[in-house]
């Protein structure tokens, strides 16, 4: 990628909302949140549709669809977790995998002209990472989170900062636990956004709780 492309990156990655209907009371509550996030200031969206309750065939493909279309309309990029088929059924913006997600160097062929992002718990799976191609990485967990059944240990933000003490260039998006109270401390560390899955769909007003995510990570940007 181009030095300025990754500049563009880092910025649309600031405030990255993840989710699924499941982390949702229903398939119109997740359309609504979404929407009310993106309001609030969310600049990138992951359709991660997982787990027990995750919907499945055309309902997903469907809803899917309609996430895209409501990121579109508002300038968000539209990142689908896990599922290459369904990335390329929607025409998305790019594919997130982790480590066990499959083969990376296949699933970079398989993603060209979209933006590949990688999930990385240590520094060699971030070297790794950027060897085989990826866009940007995922680090965590940061802290505790409830939100992932397999969730390894909370790395804490001491790895964002050792990623970059060893050269890690690509845009770095903290993820696990991100709250409007420590969401200051992951951009502060180096971290050019965070994914939040809680933190939106767990709310009140998405909108307003998006809003003053949005403004803190933006201040403490100019802080670094
Ligand atoms: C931005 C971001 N970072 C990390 C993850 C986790 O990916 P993975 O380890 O593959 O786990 P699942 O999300 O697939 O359960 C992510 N989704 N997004
Ligand atoms: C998908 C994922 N990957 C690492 S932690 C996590 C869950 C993040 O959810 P929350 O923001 O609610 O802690
Ligand atoms: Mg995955």
């Amino acid at each position: 990628m181009r030095t300025s492309a990754i500049k563009d990156l880092k910025q649309q990655l600031s405030l990255y909302f993840v989710a699924g209907t499941m982390n949702c009371d229903s398939p119109e509550a997740f359309e609504r949140i979404l929407l009310q996030a993106i309001q609030g200031g969310v600049t990138a969206f992951q359709f991660r549709e997982k787990g027990a309750k995750s919907l499945r065939g055309e309902k997903r493909l469907e809803i899917a669809n309609r996430a895209k279309q409501i990121c579109r309309e508002h300038g968000v990029l539209f990142i689908v977790n896990d599922d290459l088929e369904l990335m390329k059924s929607v025409d998305a913006d790019g594919l997130h995998v982790g480590q066990k997600d499959g083969d990376l160097k296949t699933i970079r062929e398989a993603t060209k002209g979209k933006i590949l992002g990688v999930s990385a718990h240590t520094l060699a799976e971030a070297e790794d990472a950027v060897s085989k191609g990826a866009d940007y990485i995922g680090v965590g967990p940061i802290y505790q989170t409830a939100s992932k059944e397999d969730a390894e240990e909370p790395v804490g933000v001491a790895r964002i900062k050792e990623f970059l003490m060893n050269h890690i260039n690509l845009p770095l998006v903290g993820i696990g636990g991100i709250t409007i109270k420590n969401v200051s401390e992951v951009i502060l560390a180096g971290a050019d956004g965070a994914a939040v899955i809680s933190a939106l769909s767990g709310v009140d007003s998405p909108e307003e709780a998006s809003r003053k995510m949005s403004k803190i990570i933006q201040s403490a940007k100019r802080d670094v």
